[in-house]
């Protein structure tokens, strides 16, 4: 069992126990290949064909819709390079500047192939202005690719006004919905969405696994070119283990939907607490339009890094942003998106709850944070708005 308070769940989350003895015969006893003829190997078979029918009911889909991958990464990737291959004749992509780095690098490395990119922008609150989507569609965009919610401040797009917008001008719509899976519900038979990437890891299930929606009609050239694996679309035997595991995994969500106001409750009672009992202290996204289980607040004057290593000593694993960029000091570009003030910018930490998660955990993350704080501010060279050098740096931000 975990030895900390884990709140940082939207980076990795714990496997579900019920997920590992779920997936454990499929590492050892049953190890054939699925796509082999003998009896051996079809009883394997049997195993992802029911993986993939978990998945599908947990996202209202077909199961021919569901295709497995080995990571969001991947299924973001898959996805984009379908779309495009799809429709040499359109050369222009629209996506958002909040986006994972998953989309966001690879929309880089099409601008240098000859592609051209739209990045809509976002307001203070973390949210899209819908007219800029409307204004940057034409006849030449193949795709629109825009995350469910966002992984570090957990904002909500609206999926469905934009799918509506997309599709009146005949692109087709990409969603990264890895963190939206599991903590708002989903129903692919009534969406707008042609493709939506979801990750094993985020959702109790293990890393290493992941499953792309494609909705059925879309021309979908594989990314990954190899067996006829995946009716053709992804080459590759199958993780069958990883399959096993997600099937179980989307199960187990689809049943905690049903609970996840109980995530939302301690995750306000968090922010209420910490919000109160903190001065100069803000919540940075939106206050609704949120997924359950985030709070991204940032403490003015101290850097998050030094937050973050004080709480580890108290046994508390929170983050200062996404886990793939935090070994810069680079302040996160999603909050820099929002074009926050300097000094929250580089204090502002993530809390990431799951279904795990108790109510004496967050009474002791609330006994922590005070003195935490405290002792950093004291600390600190610049604790007002007023430290000339404060001022000096948030001219610098917002000349960037
Ligand atoms: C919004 C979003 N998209 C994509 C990914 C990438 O998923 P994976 O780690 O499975 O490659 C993540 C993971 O942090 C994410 O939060
Ligand atoms: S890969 Fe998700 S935090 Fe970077």
């Amino acid at each position: 069992m975990k030895d900390c308070i884990y709140l940082d769940n939207n980076a990795t989350t714990q496997v579900d126990p019920a997920v590992i003895e779920a997936m454990l015969p499929y590492l050892t006893t049953y190890f054939g290949n699925p796509s082999s003829m003998h009896s051996f190997g079809g009883q394997v078979g049997q195993a992802v064909k029911q993986g993939r029918l978990q998945i599908a009911s947990l996202l209202g889909a077909e199961a021919s819709e569901i295709v497995f991958t080995s990571c969001g990464t991947e299924g973001d990737n898959a996805a984009i390079r379908a779309a495009l291959s799809a429709q040499p004749n359109k050369r222009h992509i629209i996506t958002t500047v909040v986006e994972h780095p998953a989309v966001l690098n690879l929309c880089k490395r099409l601008e240098k192939e000859g592609y051209t990119v739209t990045y809509l922008s976002v307001d203070d609150q973390g949210l899209l202005d819908l007219h800029e989507l409307e204004a940057a569609l034409t006849g030449n965009t193949a795709l629109v690719s825009v995350m469910y919610a966002n992984n570090e401040t957990g904002v909500i797009f609206p999926i469905e006004e934009i799918g509506q917008i997309v599709k009146e001008k005949g692109a087709l719509f990409h969603v990264d919905a890895v963190q939206a899976v599991g903590k708002v519900p989903l129903d692919m038979k009534t969406s707008t969405i042609d493709m939506l990437t979801l990750s094993g890891h985020k959702i109790h299930a293990p890393k290493g696994i992941g499953a792309l929606y494609v909705r059925r009609g879309v021309r979908f050239r594989p990314f990954m070119i190899g067996g006829h694996q995946e009716r053709g679309r992804r080459g590759g035997t199958e993780n069958v283990a990883g399959i096993v595991a997600l099937g179980k995994a989307a199960e187990l969500a689809q049943q905690h939907l049903l609970e996840v106001e109980t995530e939302k409750r301690l995750r306000d009672r968090l922010e209420q607490g910490i919000l109160s009992a903190i001065p100069n202290t803000v919540v940075n996204g939106h206050s609704t339009k949120r997924l359950p289980n985030t709070t991204n607040i940032g403490f003015k004057y101290i850097e998050g890094e030094a937050i973050l290593l004080s709480l580890n000593q108290f046994g508390i694993c929170a983050s200062s942003g996404s886990a793939c960029t935090s070994g810069s000091l680079e302040p996160s570009h999603v909050l820099r998106a929002l074009g926050l003030p300097y000094s929250v910018l580089h204090g502002s930490i993530r809390f990431s709850l799951s279904r795990y998660t108790t109510d004496a955990e967050i009474d002791r993350v609330l006994e922590v944070m005070p003195q935490v704080v405290e002792r950093l501010r004291a600390m600190s060279p610049f604790n007002s708005d007023d430290a000339e050098w404060l001022q000096e740096q948030e001219k610098a931000v917002l000349a960037h």
